[in-house]
């Protein structure tokens, strides 16, 4: 395997509430390689989005170690690009200057630059044409490709995506989802991808982390071995399903557990 640019140990993540202390994450462990699709997945609450934001560095860790190319995580960086299910475009910037709007701090680059690097990404995420449109004239998938062109620009070594196709329709998800595969080998970079579809992230994914709730923790993890050229006839496959079922199963055993142990407080 490639060499590795992210390692979670023992992260562990606590919230001071109205009714005391909340554990949403403890113990969990995760490492990403250098180019390598990894795909959090997990039951509603169970503290995706808690890891995903620890990582970003938008919080935190009250426990643990999260290391990045060696070094520890403590505020966004650019070598993390963020992508979220709300495009959060600024609707008064055409499309190419939401994503040099990224580059704005950059120092290195001119204008001109800063504007064709935003014409490039574009274009890799199918987008050429639309570069002085602006996001109320778009689609909902056509504004998150505008936002991964953004998360993009810097070259970010990890790209961080949460749920980033939960608000798209099942058409235009597939779509994105293919878009996706392409973008994420011509750009070199490593994905971490929350997402509540099974399938998506059996077919996205070179790994899966299968989480539990209450507390977050880490459940299952499943190296998915797949054909590269991915297309969705692969969705019919023995081994797709057999993936699948893998993930389905622990879930269903979690819901089992976690229904026993609600009777065994009643
Ligand atoms: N700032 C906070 N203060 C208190 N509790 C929080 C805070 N942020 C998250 N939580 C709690 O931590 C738990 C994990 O939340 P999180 O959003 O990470 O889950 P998730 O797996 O991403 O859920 P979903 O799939 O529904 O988006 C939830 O119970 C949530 O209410």
């Amino acid at each position: 395997m490639s060499e590795l640019l992210l390692e979670a140990s023992h992260v562990g993540r606590t919230f001071e509430t109205k009714k005391g202390r909340f554990t949403a994450l403890n113990d969990v462990h995760l490492t990403i390689h250098q180019h390598e699709f990894v795909s959090l997945l997990g039951p509603s609450g169970c503290g995706k989005s808690t890891f995903l934001r620890l990582v970003a560095g938008l919080d935190q860790i009250t426990d643990g170690t999260i290391v990045l190319n060696g070094q520890p995580i403590t505020r966004p960086g650019r070598d993390r690009g963020v992508v979220f299910q709300q495009y959060s475009l600024l609707p008064w910037l055409l499309a190419w200057e939401n994503v040099a709007f990224a580059l704005k701090k950059d120092r290195l680059l001119n204008k001109k630059q800063k504007k064709e690097l935003a014409y490039h990404f574009l274009k890799l995420v199918g987008l050429e044409g639309f570069e002085t449109v602006y996001p109320s004239q778009m689609s909902g998938g056509m504004q998150q490709r505008v936002a991964i062109a953004r998360a993009l620009v810097f070259k970010p070594k990890l790209l961080l995506m949460d749920e980033p196709f939960g608000a798209l329709d099942a058409q235009t998800r597939r779509d994105m989802q293919d878009l996706l595969v392409k973008v994420f080998k011509e750009a070199q970079s490593s994905v971490l991808f929350v997402t509540h579809d099974i399938d998506e992230a059996v077919y996205l994914s070179d790994r899966v982390y299968v989480m539990a709730s209450g507390p977050g923790r880490n459940a299952k993890e499943l190296t998915i071995e797949l054909p590269d050229a991915r297309d969705w006839s692969l969705q019919l496959t023995e081994p797709f399903i057999a993936y699948k079922k893998e993930i389905i199963l622990e879930l269903q055993k979690q819901r089992r557990e976690a229904a026993e142990k609600a009777a065994a407080t009643r």
